[in-house]
């Protein structure tokens, strides 16, 4: 079964499209978790314990664990959220030549972190994917219009053609699903773009960032990024940390959280 296909009977069953962010800053961990041997492990086993019956997927952030014992806490984090019967999004944002790219392409592995799906970056071009899309079992989500505010920078120039550079790589990202297993990242922040993108790629599934803290658009996400009903909504900051002034009961806040936007975004399914 291909990623999209686990993916649709996940949402099934939790009814919800959210994905929680595993964005684990040290810096806003509750300080009783500060001294434990992995104190990101411990926070993000209380996160998934309070979240995962509203979790369509998590998605840790790379950037959170690039250190030895962050290579650990997200290998715990992966194990335990299978364990939940969650699916796991590494966002990587990887991509580099083809031999660098194989190597990248390893953490889809059971060895390495056995990942469900990761997010790459298209601006190497296809031979940088192929790592990757070659994968058929896994997700390949590549960046295409992203929710940052300098998104627009490079993504929105016009090509000869007249198109932005985003809808281009919308259009190629179609070429290079053969093995079903594309999806696009649009940020909700920018919801003309999501629905120009939808118009492209009419049966991709979108992972679209950006509710909660960044303020995008809830109704937009939903309304065009999901395709036949898959898709991902993600909020990290804004789930996981909700219960920040809440001391030891932080999950508490954090289910909620997880439960208001399942309930909020399912108005628009
Ligand atoms: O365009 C993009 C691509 C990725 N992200 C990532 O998603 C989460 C969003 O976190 P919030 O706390 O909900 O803002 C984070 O990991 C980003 O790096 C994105 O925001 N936009």
């Amino acid at each position: 079964m291909n990623f999209f296909d686990r993916l649709a009977d996940r949402i099934a069953t939790v009814d919800s499209v959210v994905s929680v962010g595993l964005d684990p800053d040290p810096a806003r961990i509750p300080d009783h978790l500060a001294d434990r041997d992995l104190p990101r492990w411990a926070f993000n086993r209380r996160i998934i314990d309070a979240t995962h019956e509203h979790a369509a997927a998590f998605k840790p952030n790379a950037a959170f664990y690039e250190d030895p014992d962050g290579w650990t806490a997200l290998r715990e984090t992966v194990a335990y959220a299978h364990g939940k019967d969650v699916p796991v999004l590494l966002d990587a944002k990887r991509a580099d030549i083809g031999n660098t790219a194989r190597q990248y392409a390893e953490l889809l592995d059971d060895d390495g972190m056995g990942v469900d799906a990761i997010t790459v970056n298209p601006y190497l071009g296809r031979d940088s994917l192929e790592p990757f899309l070659s994968r058929a079992d896994k997700g390949v989500i590549v960046l295409c219009r992203t929710s940052n505010p300098g998104g627009a920078d490079l993504q929105d120039l016009e090509l000869e053609s007249g198109e932005p550079l985003y809808e281009r790589v919308a259009a190629m990202a179609d070429l290079w699903n053969g093995n079903d297993n594309v999806g696009l990242v649009v940020g909700a922040t920018a919801p003309e773009e999501l629905e120009e993108v939808r118009e492209i790629v009419p049966d991709i599934p979108f992972l679209v960032p950006g509710v909660g803290a960044q303020g995008g658009d809830a109704e937009a996400a939903v309304e065009y990024g999901l395709a036949d009903g898959v898709g991902l909504v993600n909020s990290s900051r804004g789930i996981i940390f909700a219960g920040e002034d809440q001391g030891e009961n932080f999950d508490d806040a954090a289910g909620q959280a997880a439960k208001r936007l399942k309930k909020r975004l399912n108005r628009y399914r």
